[in-house]
């Protein structure tokens, strides 16, 4: 039984007089509907709805205590006042969770978060280690998959399942902390021992107005999330590389660069061979050579993100460079879905934003010997800018374009096709994914290649508030058969 008061212990907390701080907590919960007799409800203020809104709701279902700002009105449950209550509220309820994974690191970063915690997961468990993953992909062990529907879902459901994790025996975790999930404080109050970056370009902006604001809103992984004394392992090779190693530093975190200018693990030679890659790595003075099993300089480049992870965790490089050799591919980033009946090979990508597209393409193109056919759309409801810079990559890049709808979600999917086109001169527009993929297969022959990207792993089509079912790699199937 955990009493509130021994959650709220020699915290600078504001709570009202006479507060029932011998009442029993049951549970946390950051939406009214989810509140049951004594669970602790976080009241915040969203950019929907006002969850102080929902105070009296939340005291009606029997909250004992509201995490709220001190301006916030509560009556009938202890009020525990804080500016920042999100904050705050991740800290009482990783007391109420704990214990967590011995071991738990993140990645930030646009692109290359999936790919680099699922590494880091399947590195750490040929190490011996009973290891997991939080992210896109949902809670990852080697024996289960369980999808949570955001990248970084909410703080409680993120609390539990490390905790869940932990009750199964996991010793090491590693998650992704999505730049919504870091502004939110999604993913709090448990010891973070080492954070990664992969990259930073255009996604968002919708939700944090320029790249300035994007780049800080991942930088408090850096800042606040990581546990004093932990490690930052930075891919090097970004535009903004050099900021984040600036902020590491000030902060006093222990520094592992990986990549062609990385020091740790320094990336000195990569050549792509028929099935993955080869890589040559210099690290203490040494030089490995790794044959990685996974093509694309991007998956180079996150598994050199995950081998520092698990370095900096303690795993000894030539034990962890030997492993990279084992990887197994991860799920619906360049899957090779099909070959069609005329011999082209089908792959799909998670490749959803311009940064994204240029990395799938250029990591097939080594691969084809005739043209690459790239078919994409862009989700409703997100970044709206990123839309024509989409449909310029591809053009440049790709030999043939094929712009067609990936979750419309609220939006009406031709004028989202409409705003890709903008920035695709030349390209083919195909309305409804099915009919694309069908039409983009059938014109590939022998020598070409098809790159179908933007869902991945996804098994579904957001159609206004419908999810219909809807999975690229089966789709591809069922089109080259
Ligand atoms: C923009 C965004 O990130 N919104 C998320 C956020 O919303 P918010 O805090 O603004 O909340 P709000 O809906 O205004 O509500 C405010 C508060 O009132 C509460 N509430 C609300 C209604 C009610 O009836 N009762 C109630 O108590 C809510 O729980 C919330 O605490 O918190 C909500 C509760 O956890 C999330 O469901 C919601 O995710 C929405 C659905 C979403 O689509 N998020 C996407 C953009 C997202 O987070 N994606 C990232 C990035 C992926 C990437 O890496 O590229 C991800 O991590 O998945
Ligand atoms: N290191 C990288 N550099 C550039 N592009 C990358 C990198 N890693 C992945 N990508 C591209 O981004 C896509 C998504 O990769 P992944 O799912 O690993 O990223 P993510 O950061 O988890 O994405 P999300 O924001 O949706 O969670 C890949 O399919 C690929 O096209
Ligand atoms: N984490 C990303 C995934 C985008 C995937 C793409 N299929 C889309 O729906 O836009 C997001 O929520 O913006
Ligand atoms: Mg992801």
């Amino acid at each position: 039984m955990t009493r509130l008061g021994s959650l709220i212990e020699e915290l600078d907390v504001e709570v009202g007089e006479n507060a029932g701080l011998d009442t029993s907590v049951t549970g946390f919960a950051i939406d009214n509907r989810k509140v049951a007799p004594g669970t602790v409800f976080g009241a915040f203020q969203g950019l929907r709805v006002n969850g102080e809104d929902y105070i009296p709701d939340a005291v009606k279902a029997g909250a004992v205590a509201i995490v709220a700002r001190p301006e916030a009105k509560v009556e009938g449950a202890v009020h525990i006042a804080h500016p920042n209550p999100r904050r705050l509220f991740a800290l009482l309820a990783a007391r109420y969770f704990a214990p967590f994974p011995d071991v738990t690191v993140a990645v930030t970063g646009t692109n290359g978060k999936t790919s680099t915690v699922e590494l880091t997961r399947q590195l750490w468990r040929m190490m011996g280690h009973k290891s997991a993953s939080i992210g896109t992909l949902g809670v990852t062990t080697s024996v289960d998959q369980v999808s949570t529907g955001l990248t970084t879902p909410d703080i409680v459901t993120f609390l539990s399942n490390m905790s869940g994790l932990k009750r199964e025996g996991i010793t090491h975790a590693a998650f992704e902390a999505s730049s919504h999930g870091l502004a939110q404080y999604r993913t709090e109050g448990l010891p973070v021992v080492a954070g990664a970056f992969t990259n930073l370009s255009r996604d968002h902006l919708d939700y944090h107005g320029d790249m300035d604001s994007y780049f800080d809103a991942k930088m408090r992984l850096f800042d606040e999330v990581v546990a004093r004394g932990g490690a930052a392992v930075v891919w090097a090779d970004d535009p903004w590389s050099d900021k984040v190693v600036e902020r590491a530093t000030k902060r006093g975190l222990r520094l592992l660069s990986v990549g062609v200018k990385g020091q740790a693990l320094r990336l000195a030679n990569r050549t792509p061979t028929q099935l993955g890659q080869t890589l040559e790595i210099e690290a203490d003075g040494e030089f490995y050579k790794v044959n990685l099993p996974l093509i694309g300089a991007y998956q180079a480049a996150n598994a050199l993100t995950a081998a520092g992870l698990v370095v900096a965790t303690g795993g000894d490089v030539a034990k962890v460079l030997e492993l990279l050799g084992r990887v197994q591919p991860v799920r619906g980033r360049l899957e090779r879905a099909v070959i069609s009946k005329a011999g082209a090979p089908v792959y799909v990508d998670y490749a959803h934003t311009p940064d994204g597209l240029r990395a799938a393409i250029e990591a097939l193109r080594p691969h084809t010997k005739g043209r690459l056919v790239a078919l994409f759309g862009a989700g409703g409801d997100r970044d709206a800018g990123k839309r024509p810079l989409m449909g310029k990559v591809a053009t440049e890049l790709a030999d043939h374009v094929i712009v067609t709808d990936d979750n419309p979600r609220s939006e009406d999917p031709s004028a989202i096709r409409a705003a890709v086109m903008a920035g695709a001169p030349g390209a083919e527009e195909i309305g409804g994914r099915r009919a694309a993929i069908a039409a983009a297969i059938a014109q590939a022959g022998a020598d070409d290649i098809v790159l179908l990207a933007g869902k991945g792993h996804e098994q579904g089509q957001i159609i206004g508030d419908r999810v219909l079912p809807f999975d690229d790699v089966t789709v591809a199937r069922e089109c080259a058969g």
